[in-house]
């Protein structure tokens, strides 16, 4: 005898643009959550500021402001490295060097204690070989001096590493070209200088260890994430980021984004929406699958948003690829009360919600829509199976891809929602070292221009 649901009277729908507080930048998460640390320990080409540079353009990217404190910059910058930076400036009992290299540490140490006591930011990378407890011991010291408060948490990324031809690799990718070695001598004496660089360090290297470290938080990442040895994560930026180092890899590979082919809408300036390739886009669609039988890409993954200007191009790639993924993650930003609207009637209409867009496009939300800031958010589990996967094509949107891009390329945020993702063209993104190579292949096939520009301040 269960009385029938109370229907909810309907209500006139009112928009409410509620930025949860995170998105105000005075009253910023920053402020909330505790300062992290995050300290690489390794010998010398295992990959350490690689992890530092990727961590930090992926907390970034999710809007955690990190920033990296390389002790190797402060080194050179401290050094006439035209005489040093040679190994024998890396043996402990070279006194001076020494003295210099710690005061380098302690020079980074407090420069990373000013950025976060500062609250610039909310994670510190501290990238530095720390291959001994002493070094670590100083470092864990500093985050939890007495006078500091709040104090800082830290985390240990060490990386362990005896496969050589990933050392080799990365001598030959990052320190041979490296300022201590640029037009000073052969690639190969540089190479052998290096490996002495490292006996230098292997004689003082002391490993973490399970027992000794008990009371620390660190993960030990082996051979370049073949396995991992996890102990004491604590909070929700370390737990982020041993998932993050999880998922990455070293694997060359190459990751293609392109819009969907030109729609109706696109043709007629209309925002959103779910409409049907034009003439136009469908050459386009053709012209993409001559494309990749071209490419000849090994094992192609096609993800493609639920929108039918984009399956309908996905579909013509079809017997190119094991099968095509459709992924609602991947539909374009939505326009909320402005779908199906052109940029003239948003203004016309929405006047003062047109003039709050230009002013903070990454954190403008449409009423009853979607801001860039969520699409970042609903995006996040893209970019984490892209680090995992090997080749893969992405058929999506303006806005989708501009968040994507500007992760891969390292993009900050005011820049994110101006990124040019024109129609007909791919975009090829190769990994690299510390950056990622980006190509862009424009097809002759005409299409409109979506782009709108940030208005210049009259
Ligand atoms: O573990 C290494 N040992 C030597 N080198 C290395 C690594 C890693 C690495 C480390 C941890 C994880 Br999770 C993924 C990759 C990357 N690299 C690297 C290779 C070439 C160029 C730049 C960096
Ligand atoms: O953020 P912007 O520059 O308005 O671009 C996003 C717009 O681009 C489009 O994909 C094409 O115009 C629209 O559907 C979407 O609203």
């Amino acid at each position: 005898n269960a009385s029938p649901p109370r229907m909810i009277p309907q209500r006139k729908m009112t928009y409410y643009n509620i930025k949860h507080p995170g998105l105000n930048p005075d009253s910023s998460r920053e402020q909330v959550r505790v300062p992290n640390v995050i300290a690489l320990v390794g010998l010398p080409a295992r990959g350490k500021t690689y992890i530092s540079h990727k961590l930090c353009r992926y907390l970034n990217w999710i809007g955690i402001k990190t920033r990296a404190f390389n002790v190797g910059d402060y080194r050179r910058q401290a050094c006439d490295f035209e005489k040093e930076g040679l190994a024998d400036f890396f043996d402990h009992s070279n006194e001076r060097a020494v003295r210099i290299r710690d005061e380098c540490a302690r020079h980074a140490m407090e420069d990373m204690g000013r950025y976060l006591d500062n609250k610039e930011g909310e994670v510190a990378v501290f990238d530095a070989t720390n291959t001994t407890r002493q070094r670590r011991q100083m470092l864990v010291d500093f985050c939890k001096s007495d006078e500091r408060d709040p104090k800082f948490r830290i985390f240990f990324i060490e990386s362990v590493c005896d496969d050589m031809d990933i050392i080799e690799s990365n001598i030959t990718e990052v320190k041979i070209s490296s300022p201590d070695y640029k037009g000073k001598m052969s690639e190969d004496q540089a190479k052998q200088d290096f490996l002495m660089r490292i006996e230098k360090y292997k004689a003082q290297y002391e490993p973490m260890e399970e027992d000794k470290d008990d009371e620390l938080s660190f993960i030990k990442v082996i051979n370049a994430g073949r396995s991992f040895f996890v102990h004491n994560v604590f909070g929700h930026v370390q737990s982020r980021v041993v998932y993050f180092l999880m998922n990455i890899h070293l694997l060359p590979r190459s990751i293609y984004l392109t819009r969907h082919g030109e729609s109706e809408y696109n043709k007629i300036g209309r925002l959103g929406g779910d409409s049907p390739l034009s003439e136009n886009g469908i050459i386009y669609a053709q012209k993409l699958k001559e494309y990749f039988q071209k490419e000849d890409i090994h094992d192609l993954r096609i993800w493609s948003s639920q929108k039918i200007r984009a399956a309908q191009s996905a579909n013509h790639l079809k017997d190119l690829a094991a099968h095509v993924e459709y992924w609602k993650v991947l539909d374009e930003i939505d326009a909320g009360i402005c779908e199906g609207l052109t940029y003239e009637d948003f203004e016309a209409r929405y006047p003062k919600q047109f003039a709050e867009r230009d002013k903070d496009k990454y954190h403008y939300r449409y009423p009853s829509g979607e801001s860039y800031e969520d699409l970042v958010a609903r995006l996040e589990p893209v970019i984490m199976e892209l680090e995992r996967q090997s080749n893969v094509l992405v058929v999506s949107h303006q806005a989708v891809l501009r968040c994507i891009l500007a992760y891969f390329d390292n993009k900050i945020r005011d820049e994110l929602p101006y990124l040019n993702v024109p129609l007909h063209t791919v975009i090829k993104l190769t990994p690299k070292a510390y950056s990622c190579q980006i190509e862009l292949f424009k097809f002759k096939i005409d299409a409109v221009d979506t782009y709108r520009a940030k208005p210049t301040d009259e």
